[in-house]
């Protein structure tokens, strides 16, 4: 970056001219606010006494024009201090020559629609991500437009104050991204919007009505990628969607504190962030506490049995709990009889059956017994019409008869009185029938309580033994025994929604149409099934990595399993890592060798920093702790995580810094982080964050060369941005006494 470049000073003229410019439009904006309301105002008060429909469509039409009006504010306040950060020269074939400032938000001049600042997320801006100097394409939703991008120039502007540009082409494209990389200091996510890179540039802007899968190394962005994705979403499909009806899945709320500045920031407010058991829970409306998934990690890192687990995420298990709803639905079926309202034949039972095993199939099992309640009652409606009409013609008939046809007075008076007790009696009695026949008929079919369903089949022997008839006794016996005893777990939240989907189906408040999934390989296969089906879309953005895939034992170990899940999604990888130095990759990367996947080693984008220091020292001592997080602070660097293995690691290792007055935080899935602690954190936990500088620490626990424990320490390494300590008795705790890189030692006694 350059302030003696030529154009300098009349970027400088530009900048100022656009600042004014937005400093213009702000002011209109702030009246046009108070206008809109003034109107509202007026229009309300005269809603009593004008002609109320005018007064409604004026308070529509302006509440319009203040939401409007308030957006163009807020977006503009947003970016004053820096309304933009790179230009393109471009030229669309056929049109002349433009500068395009690309920026945060879109501004145009309100005469000229002159663009002044290009939104980053519009198709011409895809020429900056996208575009190599020259001749080149670009996509407008679907049609494809040919231009030549003569230059892309980058800004450094600071508080409205330019402080240097640049003009790229491939061989500098990289001193944005390292400036920004070196420079962050922030314990959470930020935007990217200045740096994306091409590769995630595509990624970013794939078809939006497809879905997509991600399998990208550690600290490739992948997370950050997603949040940009929405934000991408929302600019380009804002009328067809509300943010209310997309929703991302973070692994716990811990992360969704750790993402919450990023969707603000890309102008995105109003989705729905919240974790797969959060969102099941509310979906269902289900009342259960389930068991902590960090105490079930550890009890499967201390050897417990994973059979069930794994059984539970896997589309077999979800395809016994489909055979059961099966049965369910064809003993309702079994219970259809024909609706008679006194002699006469409403509806045929195999016409009823017919409508709900085949005409409403597609509903929900509950939702088609709704549905025929309602066919059913306005047939009986017709029919009972149909009936007394008939029926009043009889009587009619039979009086008429009896009056012309006998002679006889006393016979006469006799069957005359004998048809109208009878017509008196049989007409009203029928149309008392009639009104309760759907109520009584549909009485038969009770209504189903999920969670009951559910538990009696995890503990009902004949249930197991018809519907998974390939499973050995000796199983069924340890999965009726694992269930005695009420205690649920994250794996039943997919049967137990997938019965809901299926059963009653999903309300509507909870059907969000669009979905992004972040850290998808820990999620089981049946997950994904039962959102897809509870959901009914497939338009899900699932990003993740096979190598932090510390639930493995219970979800996904390969791709494409996934991909014949969502047979239309496209697959992308990202091998760069944005996140880590080489010289931390390097160490991580021995790990990942080690893993049984075959995945390619994670490519850091070069920048250097200090080789990963081993502290060896047979305990913790608190003043070494203080004397390394002293070290690392004296490197200039904010965020420290102390990374130990397990949450009991975690607490005896917050217990003796507490005690020994060192200031820390222990981090909970409950916490919010606190920048300025020295942060301690179980392994599980650490997933998906990243600090400065990171502490790896295994005195009272080992990694040991098993799945799990491999996983744990890479998801451990890769935090790192910066530095990275080891501390604890031997290398070998690390799995990283055969290690082919750089370790600097340090030994303490
Ligand atoms: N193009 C980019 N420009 C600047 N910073 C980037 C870019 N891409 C990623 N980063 C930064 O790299 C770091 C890692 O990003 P992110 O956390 O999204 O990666 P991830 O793939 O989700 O990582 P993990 O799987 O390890 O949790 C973040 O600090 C992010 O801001």
């Amino acid at each position: 970056m350059t302030t003696t470049h030529p154009d300098f000073q009349a970027e400088e003229q530009r900048l100022v001219y656009t600042k004014s410019y937005m400093q213009q439009i702000l002011q209109e904006s702030q009246r046009d606010l108070q206008s809109a309301q003034e109107n509202i105002r007026h229009s309300m008060a005269d809603l009593d006494y004008l002609d109320s429909s005018l007064s409604y469509l004026n308070i529509l039409a302006n509440a319009r024009f203040f939401e409007m009006a308030r957006n163009q504010k807020e977006g503009l306040e947003a970016v004053q201090k820096k309304p933009y950060f790179a230009r393109i020269d471009f030229q669309k074939t056929g049109e002349a020559k433009e500068l395009l400032y690309i920026g945060k938000t879109s501004l145009f001049h309100r005469e000229t629609h002159e663009p002044i600042i290009v939104d980053w997320r519009s198709p011409v801006a895809n020429v900056y991500y996208d575009g190599r100097l020259g001749d080149m394409e670009y996509d407008v939703r679907g049609e494809i437009h040919q231009g030549h991008l003569f230059a892309k120039r980058q800004y450094k502007i600071e508080d409205g104050q330019l402080l240097a540009i640049r003009d790229i082409d491939l061989t500098t494209n990289d001193e944005l991204l390292q400036e920004a990389l070196a420079g962050k200091a922030d314990v959470r996510l930020t935007e990217i919007v200045s740096t994306i890179q091409q590769e995630q540039n595509e990624i970013i802007r794939a078809h939006l009505r497809q879905p997509i899968i991600v399998q990208g190394a550690a600290g490739s962005g992948k997370t950050t990628i997603a949040l940009h994705r929405i934000s991408y979403f929302l600019y380009t499909m804002g009328e067809h969607f509300n943010p209310e009806q997309l929703m991302i899945l973070a692994p716990n709320k811990l992360f969704i504190d750790y993402i919450g500045d990023v969707l603000p920031e890309l102008g995105v407010d109003k989705i729905c962030q919240t974790t797969f058991a959060d969102y099941v829970l509310a979906a269902t409306k289900l009342k259960i506490k389930l068991q902590s998934p960090s105490d079930q990690l550890e009890d499967f890192m201390t050897g417990k049995s994973t059979w069930i687990a794994e059984m539970k995420g896997s589309l077999d298990y979800r395809d016994i709990i489909e055979r059961y709803i099966q049965k369910i639905e064809h003993n309702i079926a079994a219970q259809f009889e024909d609706v008679y309202i006194e002699k006469y034949c409403i509806m045929r039972a195999s016409h009823l059956k017919k409508l709900f095993l085949h005409e409403f199939s597609y509903m929900p099992i509950e939702k088609r017994l709704a549905h025929i309640k309602k066919v059913l009652a306005s047939h009986v409606r017709q029919k009972k019409q149909a009936i007394l009409n008939k029926l009043h013609q009889k009587y009619d008939d039979a009086l008429g008869k009896a009056l012309n046809g006998i002679r006889d007075d006393v016979n006469r008076r006799r069957l005359v009185t004998k048809v109208i007790d009878e017509r008196d009696e049989r007409i009203p009695a029928i149309d008392k029938e009639a009104k309760a026949t759907v109520t009584t008929y549909m009485r038969r079919f009770t209504k189903h309580n999920i969670k009951t369903l559910y538990r009696s089949f995890l503990t009902n022997p004949d249930l197991l033994a018809e519907f998974a008839p390939d499973w050995h006794y000796i199983e069924q016996q340890q999965f009726i025994q694992a269930h005695v005893k009420e205690q649920w777990t994250l794996e039943d939240l997919a049967a137990l929604y997938y019965l809901q989907a299926r059963l009653k189906g999903i309300d509507d408040a909870w059907k969000m149409r669009v979905v992004f999934i972040d850290e998808v390989q820990d999620y089981s296969l049946f997950q994904l099934a039962a959102l897809k089906a509870g959901l009914e879309t497939d338009m899900f953005t699932m990003v993740g990595d096979l190598a932090q895939g510390i639930h493995s034992y219970r979800s996904l170990t390969a791709w494409e399993p996934v991909q014949q899940l969502f047979p239309r999604a496209s697959f992308r990888t990202l091998q760069k890592s944005y996140r880590t130095t080489i010289e931390i990759m390097e160490v991580a990367n021995q790990i990942l060798m080690r893993m049984d996947e075959t995945l390619p080693l994670v490519e850091p984008v070069v920048r250097h920093g200090p080789t990963p220091t081993f502290v060896k020292t047979p305990s913790l001592h608190a003043q070494q702790m203080q004397d390394i997080v002293q070290a690392i602070r004296a490197n200039g660097h904010q965020s420290i995580a102390v990374i130990c293995k397990t949450n009991a690691d975690a607490m005896t290792l917050y217990q003796t810094l507490q005690n020994n007055d060192v200031a820390c935080q222990l981090l909970t899935e409950q916490e919010s982080i606190n920048q300025a602690m020295l942060l301690i954190v179980p392994s599980h936990l650490a997933k998906g964050l990243e600090f400065d500088a990171v502490i790896v620490a295994a005195f009272d626990t080992p990694y040991f060369d098993t799945k799990i424990d491999r996983k744990l320490l890479y998801v451990a390494l890769t935090r790192a941005m910066h530095e990275l300590y080891l501390i604890g008795p031997s290398i070998e705790a690390f799995l990283l006494a055969n290690a082919t890189v750089p370790i600097q030692l340090s030994e303490l006694n």
